[in-house]
């Protein structure tokens, strides 16, 4: 049995009008992401990613084409907090403590105090943090901060997490450290994830499926099924399964790569 639909896109296109003449940022995209995957959108700068992302989350508007999130108009999943949206910079306040920037946006919903604390509590510790929920975040790493801006995006119990390269200025290690914990996370709570990335071992690791793009216009040029099991570890992109969807990315990204820059 198929599972429900989570994102429907179809023959979505996005022209940006700029003084420099129009930008084609997307042009007659279709994708359908059903609940429970996890879904990672990759290619080189200026192909659309965050652009497409932006456009599930309600921030843009396509110029034509369609988009559901969860069967309802973006505008309408936007509005009942449908997602929770993780940005490259973890955007966190300083001068709050990490459970207090977690209930922010649940104290801006009206939430009672009792429960912004225990959905804090719950979220923290889902993204393994429960000792520093007192600390303020410049008394933690940048992967410590990332992992609350994840659990903020998380409070409001969203079944989609839009993620727009959230490790992106991380340090390796780091990074896979916590694409481990991301795979671990998504097994426990089986989120529907979408995931900006332009690491090919990254997108290869996380991903039920990549969607490769490309430039100018921004386009998707290849979905490719991938997954390697739920108690996957990082040893697994050794294996010769794990270099051969790597390499099909790369052939579709070169494939898609325009050299006339
Ligand atoms: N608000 C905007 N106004 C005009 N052009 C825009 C706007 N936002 C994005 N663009 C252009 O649309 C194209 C797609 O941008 P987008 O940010 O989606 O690409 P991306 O694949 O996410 O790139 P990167 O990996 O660098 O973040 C680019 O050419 C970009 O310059």
């Amino acid at each position: 049995m198929r599972a429900p639909t989570a994102i429907d896109i179809r023959n979505l296109s996005l022209t940006f009008q700029t003084g420099d003449g129009p930008v084609y940022a997307l042009a007659d995209a279709n994708l359908t992401i059903a609940k429970g995957e996890f879904v990672s959108f990759i290619g080189p700068s200026g192909c659309g990613k965050t652009t497409l992302l932006r456009v599930i989350a309600d921030l843009e508007q396509p110029t034509s084409g369609s988009i559901t999130v969860n069967g309802l108009a973006p505008r309408d999943a936007r509005l009942k907090r449908q997602y929770g949206y993780v940005f490259q910079a973890p955007a966190l306040y300083p001068w709050r403590t990490v459970e207090a920037n977690v209930m922010l946006p649940l104290e801006v919903f009206g939430l009672p105090k009792a429960e912004r604390r225990e959905r804090a509590r719950k979220h923290l510790d889902l993204v393994r943090l429960s000792g520093f929920a007192k600390k303020y975040p410049w008394q933690l790493s940048g992967g410590m901060q990332q992992r609350v801006s994840i659990a903020r995006a998380l409070s409001f119990e969203p079944e989609l997490l839009l993620m727009d390269e959230p490790f992106g200025a991380l340090d390796e290690i780091v990074r896979d450290q916590l694409n481990e914990q991301l795979v671990k996370l998504w097994n426990q709570t089986r989120k529907t994830i979408v995931f900006v990335t332009h690491s090919i071992p990254e997108a290869v690791f996380l991903s039920s499926r990549i969607v490769v793009m490309s430039p100018r216009p921004g386009r998707i040029i290849d979905v490719i099924d991938c997954d390697f099991g739920a108690e996957r570890t990082l040893d697994i992109r050794e294996s010769p399964e794990f270099l051969k969807v790597a390499h099909r990315v790369r052939e579709g990204l070169r494939a898609g790569h325009s050299y006339d820059e």
